[in-house]
């Protein structure tokens, strides 16, 4: 494989109410991946909890330090490979956020994302959530390096605001991830046009990783982990169960399809311009 390649593994996996036999499976997962060649592997938001503002307190634990993210960082150096924590209620203090992490091949934490934007919808008839109710929001964008390319981090609704994938473009990124849960109302309209747009407006490769779909949860997730190339385009994809789904992702790629459409250079600064306050 060319060294402007990664090889990424999107773990679509299932998520129960047992911490401990989520965190376990998470692990068996990664190293599957590992075994499948993957270079970095990326789970769902909330990995080690069910989905949902009343399971959040229960399943909430520091960072680092905490029984999911000492897994993750163990699994990273065991395996040798990078590990994008898709996410855990993180407690700081009297506070809960919704937190990604990031391990590297020799254990070590090379980020920590918190949710900026919290997931606070009422679509009539359908679906009605606060996460606000007992999250709060983070205040930072988040990036890391791989030798490949710098990475940007979202979680799910954080896809919905596109003035952030902008400032990660803007900031160098060639790759944005956004381990989500979207559901059975939002998922089908929104999850794949948003990612798609993500991609394009940026000309980036953007992967979504989603937990499986469990019907028998109050919060049934729509599943469909996939991952978008700089054209647009839908390159590896899955339905709703239990999946890894594997990409090669050319870096090369990027700068041609920036170059034939170089709208990124052709932004009208002096007409109007993006900036971020932290
Ligand atoms: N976990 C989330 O942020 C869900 C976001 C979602 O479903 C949406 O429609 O946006």
């Amino acid at each position: 494989m060319a060294a402007s390649t990664l090889r990424i593994a999107l773990v679509q996996m299932a998520v129960g109410e047992v911490k401990t036999k989520n965190v376990a499976r998470a692990v068996q997962l990664i190293k599957e991946a590992a075994g499948g060649g993957a270079q970095m592997i990326v789970l769902p938001e909330c990995f080690n909890s069910p989905y949902g503002t009343t399971h959040f307190p229960k399943y909430a634990e520091d960072i680092p330090g905490g029984e999911s993210t000492v897994a993750l960082r163990d699994a990273a150096k065991k395996f040798g490979v990078f590990v994008v924590g898709g996410s855990v209620p993180e407690r700081d203090g009297d506070k809960l956020f919704n937190t990604c992490t990031v391990w590297g091949p020799q254990g070590n934490m090379l980020a920590k994302h918190r949710k900026i934007h919290l997931f606070d919808i009422n679509v009539p008839g359908s679906i009605v959530f606060r996460e606000s109710d007992c999250l709060t929001a983070g205040n930072t964008p988040t990036t890391f390096d791989l030798p490949h390319c710098k990475i940007g981090l979202g979680i799910c609704y954080d896809m919905r605001f596109s003035e952030l994938a902008n400032i990660y473009s803007k900031l160098g990124c060639k790759l944005l991830l956004y381990p989500g849960a979207f559901n059975m109302t939002t998922g089908p309209a929104h999850w794949e046009l948003l990612q798609r747009a993500r991609a394009l407006d940026n000309q980036v490769y953007v992967g979504t990783i989603s937990p499986a779909r469990d019907t028998s949860s109050s919060y049934i997730a729509w599943g469909h982990s996939s991952m978008v190339s700089p054209w647009g385009e839908v390159v590896s994809t899955c339905e709703a169960e239990e999946a890894i789904v594997y990409a090669d992702l050319d870096m090369d790629y990027v700068a041609k399809v920036r170059q034939m459409i170089p709208v990124l250079t052709q932004k009208r600064n002096d007409v109007y311009e993006l900036t971020t306050k932290t």
